[in-house]
């Protein structure tokens, strides 16, 4: 039976300054690389081996996981990054502290552009700084794939594809995956593969670095999950 593990990255600078971070490349906090290192830690102690690992664009993930790779001594593993394991992109909302937002615009409106899966937050035009089209590392994407907003339905469609087309093909030959992503991201996998409708993943919140085990049948559906806490 496959096993997954899908990792949110250790805390930001950006969490922990509570500003929308989006596609903005932030660094982990002395707090999200110990919470990093406990991850790998307890992946080690219940024995978690993996052949393959996936990762975003952003260094706030491949610092995770290069951390969790090294407490299991896994350093040597093939990992693929991928814009779109991304964090949802939060538009004009990036880089804005998410208090001064509620401030501005309402608590109740900036809860909607957090957790309503159709909800789009203020977009960008492509001559602000943020548009990702200015970032050689998107110069391969087309007009259409670089986003000005995304609500969470739109992460789910571009997350989709790395899905179906790399990690079930993984999956299905019996590699061992672990997934470090994002916030939106995952909350957009998970609600994919625990079929959850918009008004439960409008509740769900997943935290940073506590690894989520998923042990998928042969179909690669999900029989149980749980969260990797001691
Ligand atoms: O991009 C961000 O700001 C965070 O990663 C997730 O933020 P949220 O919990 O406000 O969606």
């Amino acid at each position: 039976m496959p096993d997954i593990v899908l990792l949110r990255h250790g805390e930001s600078t950006t969490n922990l300054a509570n500003v929308f971070t989006g596609w903005t490349d932030v660094d982990l906090t002395p707090q999200g690389v110990a919470e990093a290192h406990r991850a790998g830690q307890l992946l080690h102690k219940h024995g978690f081996r993996f052949d393959v690992g996936y990762t975003s664009y952003l260094k706030r993930t491949i610092k995770t996981m290069d951390i969790v790779l090294e407490e299991l001594d896994l350093l040597w593993i093939p990992v693929q990054k991928t814009w779109r394991l991304n964090e949802r992109f939060y538009g004009a909302l990036q880089g804005q502290n998410k208090a001064a937002a509620e401030a501005q615009y309402g608590a109740g409106q900036v809860l909607l552009w957090r957790r309503d899966p159709y909800a789009h937050p203020p977009a960008i035009t492509p001559a602000d700084p943020r548009y990702p089209g200015h970032d050689p590392r998107y110069q391969h994407l087309t007009d259409r794939e670089l986003p000005l907003t995304e609500n969470l339905s739109e992460t789910l469609a571009r997350v989709l594809p790395f899905w179906t087309e790399t990690v079930m093909p993984a999956l299905r030959q019996r590699q061992k995956v672990i997934v470090c992503a994002h916030g939106n991201s995952l909350r957009a996998l998970v609600q994919y593969i625990d079929k959850l409708t918009d008004e439960q993943v409008t509740q769900l919140d997943i935290v940073t670095g506590v690894p989520m085990v998923y042990q998928l049948n042969d179909n690669l559906e999900r029989v149980n999950h749980y969260l990797l806490t001691e």
